[in-house]
C-alpha cells in the first residue's frame, strides 16, 4: 500500500533525525507520521492492523515528547506523554520521560509518582534500568522534601571547594503571601515569624544569561559584550514565555514600573510549582511589554553571592526569577538573596516578624543617603523606604552634609565617626535610626576599624566594632563586607567564643543556616582573604 510506504518512510526519517540529535526537524517529520497514522487508523477496520498502527503511534508520541523535552518545551511534551499513554499506560520510555518532564517543572510527588510507577512493571527494561530509576526516585524524593520545608544544606559543596556541579535544588515557597505595599503597588509579606537565616522562597530562573564582561582600558565593562548578552537574554525570556502559558500569565502579572497602586494582586498560589497543571489563559504578550517587564525586574546575579559561590569575580549574570519580582526594595532590608545555579534563595539576613513586608536590596544600602538616591533614580524610582524618609528628614541638619563631604575629602575617619556619634547623642537618636547613619557611614567605619593606626589614635573616643556590628544589622541585615571586618578583626585578637558567636550569627544572615560549622568557617575564611 503507498500509504504503509510513505508511513514508513517517514518513521526511517523520524528515527534517523532523533538519533542524529536533530530536535526540531524531528519533530516536523513526527508530525507528519502522527497526523497520517490517525488517518489510517480511522479505515483501519483489521484487528492486527490497527494495534500494528496503535503501537506506531505510541512511539512516535513518545519519541516526540522526548525531542520536546530535549528543547525544554515541557508543555507540548508532556501533552505527547500523556497521547502515548492513553493508548498504552505501561509504556516505558514514555513514563521515564513523563517523570523527567515533571521533574523539570518542580513537581517533584508527580514525578515521583512516575518513576514509581516504571518500578512497578517489573519489565525486562525496567530490570535493564534499576539504577537510573532508583537514582530518579532519590532525587524526587530530595526535592520533593526540599519543596515542603525548604531545608537545605549546601555545607558539603563549600567544604569540597565548590568543586563538581552546584547543588540541586528544589523550589520552595515559605510562609508569605502577596499584598498591597506601603512602599509601591504589590509586596510579598511574611504570615510567620521567621528566624535568621532561615530560606523565604527558593526559585528557577525563567531565563539566565551569563559571561566574563572584558573590561575595557577605561575600566568599564565591554558595552558590546552587555548589548550582546542583554540581546541573548530577551530571546531566552521570549522563548520561555512562548512555550510555557504559566510563564507568560505571570510575566503579565508583573510590574512594568508605572500606576503600581492599580495593579491587581495575584494569589501566591499562582507561583508555586503544584499550580503547573492549571490551564492559564494564553494571553498575549508582546515583545514591548516583555522588555518593559524585564527593565523592571530582571536582576543582575549579585557579584558578591556569585564570587563567594565559587565563580570568576568578572563574571556577570542576568536573570529573570518570577517570585522574586514581587519583592521591593528597602534601605533597610530584612532578606537577602544568594544565586546558586539557575536558582536563586531568598533568605531572612535579620529576624522578620509575622506580618512583615520582604524586602532586599536592588543596590547598595552601605553608602551614604545621596548616593542611594542617585542609585534608586537609575532603577527608575524614588525610595519610599522608612530609612530614605527619615534620612531625607534628617538632610536639613548641616552637619550630616558635612560629614559626608569630609568623608569623601579623605579627612581622619576617625574624626568623622567621632562626629557622627556625637552629633546622633545630641539629637536623642533612638537605636534603629543610629543604625540608619551608620550603615550610611560604613565607609568611614570599616576604614577606621581596618586600620590599627586609627584604633590607637581614637581608642575610646569612637564606639568598638561590635556594638556597630549589632547596631548595623539591626538597620540593614546581614551584610558580607561587615562580616569580613568581624573575622578579620577576631582573627587579629584570637577568638573569644562570645565574638564567634557573633560572627556565626552573622554568617547565618549573609549565608543562611549553613549546617555545618566547618563549611560556614570556610566561607568565614573566604571573606576575609578577598
Ligand atoms: C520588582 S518590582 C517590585 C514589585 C512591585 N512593587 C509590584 O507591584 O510589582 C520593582 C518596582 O517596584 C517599585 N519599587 C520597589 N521598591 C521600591 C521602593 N523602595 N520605593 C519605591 N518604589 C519601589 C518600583 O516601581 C520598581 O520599579
Amino acid at each position: 500500500m503507498e500509504e504503509e510506504t510513505t508511513l514508513q518512510q517517514l518513521r526511517s526519517k523520524a528515527t534517523e533525525l532523533l538519533l542524529r540529535e536533530d530536535w526540531n526537524e524531528s519533530i516536523k517529520v513526527y508530525s507528519k507520521f502522527i497526523s497520517l497514522c490517525q488517518q489510517l487508523l480511522s479505515n483501519t477496520i483489521q484487528q492486527s492492523d490497527l494495534l500494528k498502527l496503535q503501537k506506531s503511534l505510541c512511539l512516535s508520541f513518545s519519541n516526540r515528547a522526548e525531542a520536546r523535552f530535549r528543547l525544554r518545551d515541557f508543555e507540548e511534551a508532556l501533552k505527547d506523554c500523556d497521547e502515548a499513554l492513553q493508548i498504552d499506560n505501561t509504556h516505558f520510555k514514555t513514563l521515564v520521560c513523563k517523570g523527567k518532564i515533571l521533574l523539570n517543572l518542580n513537581r517533584y510527588s508527580l514525578a515521583l509518582d512516575c518513576f514509581k510507577g516504571v518500578l512497578g512493571l517489573e519489565s525486562q527494561q525496567c530490570n535493564g534500568n534499576l539504577e537510573m530509576l532508583n537514582g530518579f526516585i532519590e532525587k524526587c524524593k530530595k526535592l520533593d522534601y526540599l519543596s515542603r520545608t525548604g531545608n537545605f544544606d549546601v555545607s558539603d559543596w563549600i567544604s569540597g571547594g565548590f568543586s563538581g556541579v552546584c547543588p540541586e535544588l528544589g523550589e520552595f515557597v515559605g510562609n508569605v503571601e502577596i499584598k498591597r505595599s506601603e512602599i509601591s503597588g504589590r509586596g510579598l509579606f511574611s504570615t510567620k515569624n521567621i528566624d535568621v537565616g532561615s530560606l523565604i522562597l527558593v526559585t528557577k530562573a525563567v531565563a539566565t544569561e551569563r559571561c566574563i564582561l572584558p573590561k575595557c582600558s577605561n575600566g568599564v565593562l565591554g558595552e558590546n559584550a552587555q548589548l550582546v548578552m542583554w540581546k541573548n537574554f530577551i530571546d531566552k525570556v521570549n522563548e520561555s514565555a512562548s512555550k510555557c502559558p504559566k510563564i507568560r500569565h505571570l510575566i503579565s502579572k508583573l510590574s512594568i514600573g508605572e500606576n503600581e497602586d492599580d495593579l491587581e494582586v495575584p494569589d501566591i498560589s499562582l507561583f508555586k510549582p503544584e499550580t503547573e497543571g492549571v490551564n492559564f489563559p494564553t494571553e498575549d504578550l508582546d515583545v514591548d511589554k516583555i522588555l518593559s517587564v524585564l527593565d523592571v525586574n530582571s536582576l543582575v546575579e549579585e557579584a558578591v553571592s556569585s564570587k563567594v559561590l565559587g565563580k570568576n569575580s568578572d563574571y556577570y549574570g542576568i536573570g529573570l526569577w518570577l517570585l522574586p519580582c514581587l519583592i521591593n526594595h528597602s534601605c533597610s532590608p530584612n532578606a537577602r538573596r544568594l544565586h546558586i545555579g539557575d536558582y536563586v534563595v531568598v533568605l531572612a539576613s535579620r529576624v522578620v516578624k509575622a506580618g512583615e513586608e520582604i524586602t532586599f536590596a536592588y543596590y547598595d544600602v552601605l553608602s551614604p543617603f545621596s548616593k542611594r538616591k542617585e542609585m534608586a533614580k537609575t532603577w527608575g524610582f524614588q525610595c519610599e523606604c522608612k530609612r530614605c524618609k527619615y534620612e531625607e528628614e534628617m538632610q536639613s541638619k548641616p552637619e550630616i552634609g558635612e560629614i559626608e563631604k569630609g568623608i569623601e575629602r579623605g579627612v581622619d575617619v576617625g574624626c568623622a565617626i567621632f562626629r557622627l556619634e556625637e552629633c546622633m547623642r545630641r539629637w536623642v537618636m533612638r537605636g534603629k535610626e543610629k543604625g540608619y547613619f551608620r550603615a550610611s557611614f560604613w565607609k568611614a567605619f570599616s576604614e577606621a576599624y581596618e586600620s590599627e593606626k586609627t584604633v590607637r589614635r581614637w581608642g575610646r573616643k569612637i564606639p568598638a566594632l561590635e556594638p556597630i556590628v549589632d547596631s548595623l544589622v539591626e538597620a540593614v541585615g546581614g551584610d558580607e563586607r561587615v562580616l569580613k571586618v568581624l573575622v578579620r578583626k577576631l582573627k587579629k585578637s584570637g577568638n573569644g567564643f562570645a565574638e564567634m558567636e557573633r560572627a556565626i550569627k552573622l554568617g547565618r544572615g549573609v549565608y543562611g543556616k549553613i549546617v555545618k560549622k566547618q563549611a560556614l568557617r570556610i566561607l568565614l575564611e573566604l571573606g576575609v582573604h578577598e
